[in-house]
């Protein structure tokens, strides 16, 4: 029988494994099964051009996040759908979401990668 190894990214995180991973990512907090994010930018054509940059990594990932839009902000709520929870990968795209920002922010809004 095929074991799942600790290194799946897609197995259910424990509580524990949650809160440790959490304490890494300061502006994110957890919601039941999900992490949030939330991020103001200056205009609504900004909070588009940002929801753009996620395009890309999540489609590489595999994994998408669920995103609310209001004006100028934006929320980012991260789960593993087909887990029902949250598991290593939802802590990857987070990750890469915050670096993201900072880019973005970094650029004035003109480039979300350095590539
Ligand atoms: C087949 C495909 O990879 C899966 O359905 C992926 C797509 N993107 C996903 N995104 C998220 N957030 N959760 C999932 O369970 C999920 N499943």
């Amino acid at each position: 029988m095929v074991q799942h190894s600790q290194t799946d990214d897609r197995r259910r995180l424990t509580e524990v494994e949650i809160t440790q991973l959490l304490s890494k990512l300061p502006d994110w907090k957890r919601e039941n099964q999900t992490i949030i994010y939330t991020h103001t930018f200056n205009n609504f054509i900004e909070s588009i051009n940002f929801i753009n940059c996620l395009v890309e990594p999540a489609e590489t990932l595999g994994h998408h996040p669920d995103i609310l839009v209001s004006y100028n902000r934006v929320t980012i709520s991260l789960t593993t759908h087909d887990q029902g929870g949250l598991t290593p990968l939802d802590f990857q795209l987070a990750e890469t979401i915050s670096n993201l920002v900072k880019t973005f922010s970094e650029t004035s809004g003109k480039q979300c990668n350095i590539n």
